[in-house]
């Protein structure tokens, strides 16, 4: 199978990686265009534009950072939407919001192409490893066709129906992700302060109810302030304000979400954005632990 793959970000590049190990045919498109280098050594073959990709693949991937690149790669000069076309489909995997999705879906179906979108959960290593979880939706027959490439992707695939659910669904999940990460910074914080071992908490934290292989896995490297970016801080802060606006949309309060909001928010503003997200942990040991903001 041949896939064009738009976008070498952190999840793309592994992304890309791992298509190229399982025997596809890969041809690569990032704005920084050095940062195919990787992947042609890997096998992977460069389009100059993402239009000059899907002139050349019948399905093509992308997976951008946000809503204005997700558009931007559609709709600018040398966009998909040149080439797009009948038989030809596009799946983007990228974090929006479902307005974006319903705009690119309407703009290539208009022009005769098929579309797929496919959000993922899972951060950097599962997407090294082939482990994400996909939340499709759109259109089935693209849907089928990509399950061979979806199987390599990720450890499942969801489903989930018409246009705009996908964007939903992930949007959902990470609202829940960001809140849960300004949960365990807190009590972090809190067990420092009131003189007792943070290391300690995440020990009984992973014998209780509440152990989850998120606070397993960045617990230990937030106590050492080790932000290396696995999920990039500035896209989690893109997915809680998607969120709340979703939030506000359909007129649910969500007052956790949006106090967690204003953390990431902080954290951005101090320069942490290109951090790992649970580089949040520093906001709040500034706001009444021992750490420094
Ligand atoms: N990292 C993670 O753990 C996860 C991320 N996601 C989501 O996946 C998406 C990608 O994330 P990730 O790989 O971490 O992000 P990165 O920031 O590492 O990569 C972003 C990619 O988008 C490209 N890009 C940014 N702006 C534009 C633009 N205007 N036009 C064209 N290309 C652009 C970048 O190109 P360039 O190299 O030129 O800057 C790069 O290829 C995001 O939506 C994120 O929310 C979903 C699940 C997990
Ligand atoms: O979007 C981030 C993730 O870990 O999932």
């Amino acid at each position: 199978m041949e896939v064009g793959f738009l976008g070498l970000g952190i999840m793309g590049k592994a992304m890309a990686a791992n298509l190229l190990r399982h025997g596809f045919r890969v041809t690569v498109w990032n704005r920084t265009l050095a940062k195919c280098q990787e992947l042609v050594a890997l096998g992977a073959a460069v389009g100059e534009t993402p239009a000059a990709v899907v002139a050349k693949c019948r399905y093509t991937i992308a997976m951008l950072s946000d809503p204005s690149a997700a558009l931007s790669v559609v709709f600018d000069k040398d966009g998909v939407l040149e080439q797009i076309g009948d038989g030809k489909g596009y799946v983007d995997m990228s974090t929006v919001d479902a307005t974006t999705s319903c705009q690119i879906s309407q703009a290539i179906k208009q022009k005769g192409g098929a579309f797929v979108e496919a959000p993922v959960s899972g951060s950097k290593k599962p997407a090294e490893d082939g482990q994400l979880v996909i939340l499709a939706a759109g259109d089935k027959v693209l849907y089928d066709d990509m399950v061979p490439a979806f199987d390599v992707l990720g450890k499942k695939s969801f489903f989930l129906g018409e246009i705009g659910n996908g964007a939903k669904m992930k949007l959902v999940v990470n609202m829940i992700m960001g809140s849960m990460m300004n949960a365990l910074s807190e009590g972090l914080s809190l067990a420092d302060t009131s003189g007792l071992s943070p290391q300690t908490l995440l020990d009984v934290l992973d014998l209780g109810a509440v152990t989850n292989p998120m606070f397993k896995l960045k617990g230990p490297s937030m106590l050492q302030g080790n932000y290396s970016p696995a999920f990039p801080l500035k896209h989690q802060q893109k997915d809680m304000r998607l969120a709340l606006s979703l939030g506000d949309e359909n007129a649910i309060s969500m007052p956790v979400a949006a106090a967690s909001n204003e953390a990431f928010k902080k954290a951005r503003s101090l320069g942490l954005g290109d951090l790992d997200f649970s580089a949040v942990y520093e906001v709040l040991k500034g706001a009444g632990g021992s750490g420094q903001a």
